[in-house]
């Protein structure tokens, strides 16, 4: 396992926003984290990279207990993430951005040149490297920051609803992406858009109401009578 939490929990005053939870993720695998509106995906996330305290439980990386490392030490200890709230430099070209999220890496020189030449290549943006980011459609802005988090060479690398708000050819582009990650970075994917989900996860942790529903291959969640009934509909 590259990561794995034991009861992990977060309560915020009265409300139990994450109950529990037990997640393990295979390296090299692409992990899926779905569920409705509410049922605690981002607090979890959000406790996962540091940025949120848990009540209770613990957090693992690589065998090493990280429940009270702050989130900029478990960013060099490889893990990169993306939020659903934007955080790509307005004024700064689309270059600059990744440029400045590759820095610190153990790379120097012309290695920062081609590691930010091949995160845009990547995701497609290799033709807008020189425009200001602030320019770029919001769906582009969500693929930078991608490139973003690959420029950080991550061993885990997390995506908070990477598609949403993607047109048809880049959700296309996004999951070429994540197949070509497979094997090598490990993949905790927050998404909405259960196609994606269908065809690019090893595995799916259902979330609702803060606690586990359901964890097994797609076909095992796609097949699963309460997963059905809390969030899939009855389809
Ligand atoms: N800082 C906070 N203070 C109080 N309540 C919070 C806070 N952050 C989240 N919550 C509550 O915790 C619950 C879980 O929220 P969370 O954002 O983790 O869910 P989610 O599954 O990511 O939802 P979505 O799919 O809408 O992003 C919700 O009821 C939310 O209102």
């Amino acid at each position: 396992m590259l990561l794995s939490t034991r009861g992990l929990t977060k309560r915020f005053d009265g409300l139990l926003a994450v109950s529990d939870v037990d997640l393990d993720l295979t390296a090299g695998d692409v992990h899926a984290l779905i569920g409705p509106n509410g049922a605690g995906k981002t607090t979890l996330v959000g406790m996962i990279c540091g940025r949120i305290a848990p009540t209770a439980g613990s957090v693992t990386f690589d065998g090493r207990d990280i429940t009270t490392l702050p989130a900029h030490k478990r960013i060099g200890l490889g893990m990169a993430y993306t939020f659903q709230i934007t955080s790509v430099f307005a004024g700064l070209s689309v270059r600059e951005n990744v440029a400045l999220a590759a820095r610190g890496q153990p790379v120097q020189g012309d290695q920062v040149d081609r590691a930010v030449c091949a995160a845009l290549d990547k995701v497609g943006l290799s033709d807008r490297a020189q425009e200001v980011a602030g320019n770029l459609s919001y769906g582009h802005q969500r693929l930078l920051e991608i490139a973003m988090g690959l420029a950080q060479a991550p061993r885990l690398l997390i995506l908070d609803e990477p598609t949403q708000g993607l047109s048809d050819g880049e959700i296309a582009r996004f999951t070429a992406l994540i197949e070509g990650l497979r094997g090598h970075t490990t993949v905790l994917l927050i998404e909405h858009n259960m196609r994606v989900v269908w065809e690019v996860a090893d595995r799916v942790t259902v979330l609702n109401f803060g606690e586990v529903l359901a964890e097994g291959t797609p076909e095992d969640i796609h097949e699963n009578r309460a997963v059905q009934a809390a969030y899939l509909g009855t389809g």
